[in-house]
């Protein structure tokens, strides 16, 4: 049994119903439970700011599926749920970044865990402390809960709590 933390956003119209299917088609694998979800977070666009605000949130999921397979499930889903990819950071229907996946580190040419830059995105670490504030950066040997209070506090104030997804 593995444990892997997953981030989900999107900004395209309906973001609510994106990342509720993006949840039902991972709770549809037989390998893959669903065990925590975060709050969802309406957010500022980062890096690319010409585009809407982002819904975000975080899960933690129990998988028999392998880093790889974990990642090639989410990409399909990606797919199936139209993401196209046009602009770098660009507009998204649903996003997919697997933040986590035990205290395992790897990097190969599709896949670095722990994502490499989710420390540095409030958009993804309010969620994950809030599925997880003992989740363990393995990387920076810090919790996720030490990593957010690091991160700026506009920022981090800046995130509104937008509802859940049941
Ligand atoms: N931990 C990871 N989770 C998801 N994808 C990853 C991860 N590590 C590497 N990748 C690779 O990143 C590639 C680009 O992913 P994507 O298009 O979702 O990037 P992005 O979401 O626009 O940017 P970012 O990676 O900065 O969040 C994917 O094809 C995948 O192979
Ligand atoms: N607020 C917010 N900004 C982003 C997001 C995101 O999910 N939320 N994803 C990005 C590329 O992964 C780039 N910028």
């Amino acid at each position: 049994m593995n444990i892997a933390y997953i981030a989900l956003g999107s900004n395209i119209s309906p973001r609510e119903s994106f990342l509720k299917d993006a949840i039902s088609l991972l709770e549809e694998h037989e390998d893959i439970t669903v065990l925590k979800k975060s709050a969802v977070y309406e957010t500022a666009p980062v890096g690319y700011t010409e585009q809407n605000d982002f819904l975000n949130m975080a899960i933690q999921v129990k998988t028999e599926l392998s880093p790889s397979l974990l990642l090639e499930y989410c990409q399909g889903i990606e797919e199936e749920l139209g993401r196209k990819r046009v602009i770098k950071w660009g507009p998204r229907t649903i996003d997919l970044d697997i933040l986590l996946y035990n205290q395992e580190r790897m990097e190969t040419e599709q896949l670095t865990i722990p994502h490499p830059h989710m420390h540095e995105r409030a958009f993804v670490m309010v969620p994950l402390a809030d599925v997880d504030a003992q989740a363990y950066l393995p990387h920076l040997q810090q919790t996720a809960g030490e990593v957010l209070g690091l991160l700026p506090s506009e920022e981090v104030r800046s995130m509104s709590k937008w509802g859940r997804i049941q």
